[in-house]
């Protein structure tokens, strides 16, 4: 078995007559600056559009030195002053605030990286689908809170949707599009999250720190507690729901705590195909960029000798209660599963700055999607309304409990 680690190594230039142009929404996020990793290994094969970041101006400012995009774009309309000085004199045109990153993804990039955290990517990702890119959607929120809308647009403007998430990556490589009626069952498996075996009492009192540091993936620090909370995995069962047209009694989710299969499908004659790798994102950016080509990606090969066991449990809806939450969001529909996300959205970032305790998080989604009125949620105005009651409501519950935190 191939024990390759060649980390470092600048590969062969995917071979093409023209560079590809790219835009990367979220530059300076975990999976904005791996796609610019790729990137840079493969000289001559890309060029860049437009970058967008957010707060991180030296970085930004980094990466648009090195790759010259068209456009560079911080959504904080604060810290423009700081990125002009920084870029000034270098060609590139700057801008700022959030319509200025909608108006990045209208620019003519070919493909489009769609990773900005939260429900923020959804306008600017929209208007990458509504000019017809070829789109790497790592921002599951953007499905979560428009699914229906963000799905009829892509084949309303023939845009290419193509899964950046691991696990919707490892599905889209192994299911069969032209026989979609002998799928039975997408199982998309979980790590479990760094709490997958305490008990009650270590969930209670966690902390950020602990919340934060994931048992296999490096990622940035919302999508890590989603995966503490296993809400990663909920909102992935929505977002699986939408991208591979599956009704949700027909995605299964699997604790699989060494995440090496990155999730499975399985087919009426008992067949059972999974995608595996070693847990690098770079390599299932590299199926979205190099697409529908193969490119070289440094991610270390898996060893099969030295991962040795694979092992598998049923996922625990009692101590991680987002998963059920999830589930009832989506059989709901309408609103619902836009009120558990901003609720979620809120919460996380309380429990980041300390205010609430984790348990809280689940405890305030819950309490939201009982409360707020979701309405239907079917355009984008409607989607605004119940986010905005839904962060409302959950910025009230933050403001009791943390009182008592
Ligand atoms: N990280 C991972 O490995 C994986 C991530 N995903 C998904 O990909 C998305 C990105 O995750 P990740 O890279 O971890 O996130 P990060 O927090 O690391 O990065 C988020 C990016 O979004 C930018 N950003 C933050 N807020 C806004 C805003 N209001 N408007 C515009 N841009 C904003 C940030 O800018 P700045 O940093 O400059 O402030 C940054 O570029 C998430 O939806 C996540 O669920 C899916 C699978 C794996
Ligand atoms: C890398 C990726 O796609 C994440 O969504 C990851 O899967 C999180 O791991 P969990 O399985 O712990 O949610
Ligand atoms: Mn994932």
């Amino acid at each position: 078995m191939s024990t390759r680690t060649a980390r470092d190594a600048v590969l062969k230039p995917v071979p093409s007559a023209e560079p590809r142009s790219v835009t990367i929404l979220g530059s300076t996020g975990s999976v904005g600056r791996n796609t610019v990793d790729l990137i840079r290994r493969h000289p001559g094969a890309y060029r860049i559009e437009a970058l967008t970041g957010s707060d991180n101006v030296a970085l930004l400012t980094e990466q648009a030195r090195l790759l010259k995009p068209k456009l560079a774009v911080v959504a904080n309309p604060a810290r423009y002053a700081e990125l002009k000085e920084a870029l000034a004199g270098t060609g590139t045109e700057l801008a700022a605030g959030a319509e200025a990153v909608t108006e990045a993804a209208q620019r003519p990039a070919e493909w489009v990286m769609a990773s900005i955290v939260g429900a923020a990517g959804l306008k600017p990702t929209l208007a990458a689908v509504r000019r017809g890119a070829v789109i790497g959607l790592a921002n599951k929120e953007t499905l979560v809170c428009a699914g229906a809308l963000m799905m009829g647009e892509v084949k309303r403007h023939k845009a290419t949707l193509l899964p950046v998430d691991s696990e919707h990556s490892a599905i889209f490589q192994v299911f069969e599009t032209e026989r979609r009626e002998a799928v039975d069952r997408i199982i998309l498996t979980a790590s479990g999250g760094p709490f997958r075996t305490v008990g009650h009492e270590v969930m209670k009192n966690a902390t950020p720190a602990q919340a934060v540091k994931h048992p296999n993936w490096s990622m940035g620090a919302k999508i890590s507690i989603d995966s503490a909370t296993m809400m990663n995995k909920g909102l992935e069962i929505i977002e699986a729901q939408h991208l591979f047209n599956m009704p949700e009694s027909r995605i299964d989710v699997l604790v699989h705590p060494q995440s090496v299969i990155h999730s499975m499908v399985s087919y009426v004659d008992g067949s059972v195909l999974a995608q595996l790798g070693t847990p690098d994102m770079r390599t299932p950016i590299a199926v979205a960029l190099a697409w529908p080509k193969r490119m070289g990606c440094p991610s270390e090969r898996l060893d099969f000798a030295k991962v040795s066991t694979l092992t598998f449990e049923a996922p625990d809806d009692i101590r991680f209660p987002a998963l059920r939450l999830a589930r009832q969001a989506l059989r709901t529909g309408g609103g619902a599963p836009v009120v558990l996300n901003a609720a979620n959205e809120i919460a996380v970032q309380a429990f980041l700055d300390g205010r609430i305790a984790f348990l809280d998080i689940a405890a305030i989604v819950e309490s939201c999607l009982a409360r707020v009125n979701a309405g239907a949620a079917a355009d984008l105005e409607e989607v605004a309304a119940a986010d905005q009651s839904a962060r409302a409501e959950a910025r009230r519950q933050v403001e009791s409990r943390a009182a008592v935190h």
